[in-house]
């Protein structure tokens, strides 16, 4: 059996070295050659897997260690018999922290009060959820458009898209990047919708760099000195458009998802998936020694503001002043521990609030 996979999947390595060989190749580097004979692909969103990559070889099962899978041709997978399997909400918690970080970023340089503002969230799966959350611990309105959920579960509360944008203070995405279906989200903000936004609102981007039209967002912005955007993923990543993170308060190269918690649930994942695909036994499977087991006390008297700072310094990532680093600087990053990995005690918020939004109270 032949494993090609992504070297810059964390904790890996050696895990299928006693079933399979095994070869290490960047995500962007694998290429025809390298899985012409392969079984199966351990990949992330630097992998392109279409017919491209695909037609010829002997490829069952992708395994991609993301949440995402917009770099997956899922058509030309079921089409020609090869598995696939992703991380679902594996990094979701980290995403919650950036989304968190950011808006307090915003909410002090602007000196918004939370309380008289509306948090629009679009797309409300794992990580809208957690954002949701967010949005309610910082005593928020909270409104929320997710149509392909709408249509299931019929929630009346919930609000189409160009109503949500005309009401929200900050819009923020979670939707995958689609671009056909009965709901597409490819430049569902664009320069018709966003003529619906408010002059002073936030729009904030951790979903796919697609979603959004980033000439349509730098027009408005330009013409409204009040608005703010954050972002973190971008239309044509490595390449970000150095215009709008320029003028963006917060601009990082798509590491909202990495934390070490998301990355040790992705590489679980995607172990699993491959163990349960060709049968290896390997359930349950952690690293050894596993990192998460180590944990943070924060004590004191800070409030909410102040204690996601404390979890993540959002500047730190900023990518505005070496755009040209964005690969290298998302291979070489410092994971980060999200809300989970930090025990709290004695601060200024209900300790109710806290469980909620992931943190370990005491
Ligand atoms: N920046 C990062 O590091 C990072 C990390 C994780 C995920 N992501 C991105 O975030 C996306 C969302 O992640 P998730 O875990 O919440 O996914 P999810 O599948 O759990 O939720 C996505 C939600 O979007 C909804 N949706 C689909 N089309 C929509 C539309 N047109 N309008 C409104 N809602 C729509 C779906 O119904 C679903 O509820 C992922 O697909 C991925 O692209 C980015
Ligand atoms: O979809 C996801 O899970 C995220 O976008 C993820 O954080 C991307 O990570 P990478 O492909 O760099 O591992």
């Amino acid at each position: 059996m032949k494993i090609v996979a992504d070297t810059h999947i964390p904790f890996l390595k050696g895990v299928f070295e006693p079933f399979a060989d095994v070869v290490y190749l960047s995500g962007n580097e694998i290429g025809k050659r390298d899985v012409k004979d392969a079984d199966a692909l351990i990949v992330r969103t630097r992998t392109k897997c279409n017919d491209e990559l695909l037609f010829g070889t002997k490829v069952k099962l992708i395994a991609s260690a993301t949440i995402g899978y917009d770099h997956i041709d899922i058509d030309y997978c079921t089409a020609n018999g090869i598995s696939w399997a992703t991380a679902p909400g594996c990094n979701a918690a980290a995403v919650q922290q950036w989304v968190g970080a950011a808006i307090v970023k915003w909410i002090k340089s602007r000196e918004r009060n939370p309380e008289t503002l509306t948090l629009g969230v679009v797309g409300v799966g794992n990580v809208g959820q957690k954002v949701v959350e967010l949005g309610r611990a910082f005593g928020m309105k909270v409104i929320c458009c997710d149509p392909p959920r709408d249509e299931h579960e019929n929630l009346p509360d919930f609000l189409s898209l160009e109503e949500l944008l005309g009401i929200a203070d900050i819009i923020t995405f979670h939707v995958p990047l689609t671009k056909s279906g009965k709901y597409p989200t490819y430049h569902m903000l664009n320069e018709t919708s966003l003529q619906l936004c408010k002059p002073n609102a936030l729009f904030v981007n951790s979903s796919r760099g697609g979603v959004i039209d980033e000439g349509a967002l730098l027009t408005f912005l330009r013409e409204n000195p009040k608005a703010d955007a954050a972002i973190d993923v971008w239309e044509n990543e490595p390449n970000l458009l150095v215009e709008l993170a320029k003028r963006a308060i917060v601009a990082t190269p798509h590491i909202a998802g990495y934390s070490l918690e998301g990355k040790v649930m992705a590489t679980k994942m995607a172990v699993e998936a491959v163990s349960r695909f060709f049968k290896l036994g390997l359930v349950d499977w952690w690293p050894n020694p596993n990192p998460l087991n180590e944990k943070f006390t924060i004590k004191g008297n800070i409030g909410l503001f102040d204690l996601i700072q404390k979890t993540y310094n959002i500047d730190a990532d900023d990518i505005r002043s070496n755009s040209q680093l964005f690969e290298e600087f998302r291979n070489t990053y410092k994971y980060r521990r999200d809300f989970s990995a930090y025990i709290v005690s004695s601060c200024n918020v209900n300790n109710a609030i806290l469980k909620r939004i992931g943190f370990q109270v005491l």
